[in-house]
C-alpha cells in the first residue's frame, strides 16, 4: 500500500515536516512500550533531564555507525511496511533508517533545543508513545542575537548561534501518542527543536498549534492544556557513514 504523504503535511512549517495522527494500533504502542521497559538496564544512559536508550549502538566519536542490525521490535511494524509504505527514506543512502534514539521523559523533563546534525541524512520520523508532548520549533541565532545576549561562540556548536531556552518557539507541534512526525529538508538543517521542561503544556489551540487540523483528539486540548505523562519517543533516522566491524578490527589492529 502507499500512502499519500501530502496530506499529512504541517503547512504552517517550512519545508519539510508531515504528523499522521494514527501511525499505529493501542496494541502495537503497549507492545512497544512493553519492548522499551524489558530493555535490560544498562542499555539506558540516565541523562540529567531524560533517559535514553540508542539503537543498535552509540556512534563512534567520528559519528560512525559499527554495522549491526536493528531489533527485530524496531524493524516491524513501523520500518516494514508502514515506513516503506510512506517511501520516506527512499532517497536516503540506506533507503531505511539504521540507528534509533528511544527518549523517555518524565513530567517536568525535556530536551534543549538543538539540531540533530550531520551525522545523519537530514530526515528524522520520530513515533510517540504512552502521552502527548508539544515539540517546540525554534530559529537559530543570528550572529547579532549572539553579540547582543553576549554569549560567545563555542568550538564545535552550531556555528550559526547557541540555543537559548528562554527564547520563544517559533512554532509548536503536537505529538499525541501513537502518532508519527516527520522532519526533513530545511526543517531539520535549519530550525532547533526541543521538549520545554514542563507539567504542563498550555496555551494549546489552532494559533498556537501548527498541526492542530492533523490532530487526532482536538476535543481533548480544546480547554487549552494538559497535564504531563511519561512520553516515550523512538526517533529513526539513517546514519551516513556505516564501517563493518572486520574493519574497524584491522584499523585497530593495524593492518
Ligand atoms: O523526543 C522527541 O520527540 C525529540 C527527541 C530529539 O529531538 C532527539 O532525540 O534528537
Ligand atoms: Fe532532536
Amino acid at each position: 500500500m502507499v500512502f499519500d504523504l501530502e496530506a499529512a503535511r504541517i503547512a504552517a512549517l517550512p519545508d519539510d515536516a508531515f504528523y499522521i495522527s494514527d501511525f499505529i494500533t493501542v496494541d502495537e504502542e503497549n507492545w512497544l512500550l512493553q519492548k522499551v521497559k524489558s530493555a535490560p538496564l544498562p542499555r539506558w544512559t540516565q541523562l540529567s533531564h531524560r533517559r535514553l536508550q540508542t539503537w543498535p549502538s552509540a556512534l563512534t566519536k567520528s559519528n560512525a555507525l559499527l554495522a549491526s542490525p536493528l531489533p527485530a521490535w524496531l524493524i516491524s511494524p513501523i520500518i516494514e511496511p508502514r515506513f516503506e509504505a510512506l517511501r520516506i527514506f527512499n532517497d536516503a543512502p540506506h533507503q531505511a533508517p539504521n540507528h534509533v534514539l528511544v527518549n523517555e521523559y518524565q513530567p517536568g523533563q525535556g530536551i534543549m533545543p538543538h539540531e540533530d546534525g550531520a551525522a545523519y541524512y537530514p530526515l528524522v520520523a520520530t513515533v510517540s508513545l504512552g502521552a502527548p508532548i508539544v515539540l517546540s520549533v525554534y530559529q537559530k541565532h543570528t550572529q547579532i542575537d549572539r553579540e547582543e545576549s553576549g554569549t560567545p561562540a563555542k568550538a564545535g556548536r552550531d556555528v550559526a548561534g547557541i540555543p537559548d531556552t528562554n527564547r520563544r518557539p517559533q512554532y509548536r507541534i503536537l505529538q499525541e501518542r501513537r502518532s508519527l512526525l516527520i522532519m526533513r529538508g530545511n526543517m531539520y538543517t535549519d530550525l532547533l527543536h526541543g521538549i520545554e521542561e514542563k507539567t504542563r503544556d498550555e496555551d494549546l489551540g489552532p494559533h498556537s498549534i501548527c498541526n492542530w487540523e492533523l490532530l487526532r483528539e482536538r476535543e481533548a486540548y480544546q480547554c487549552g492544556w494538559y497535564e504531563r505523562k511519561t512520553r516515550t519517543s523512538l526517533t529513526y533516522r539513517d546514519v551516513l557513514h556505516v564501517v563493518k566491524m572486520g574493519n574497524t578490527l584491522k584499523l585497530l589492529g593495524g593492518r
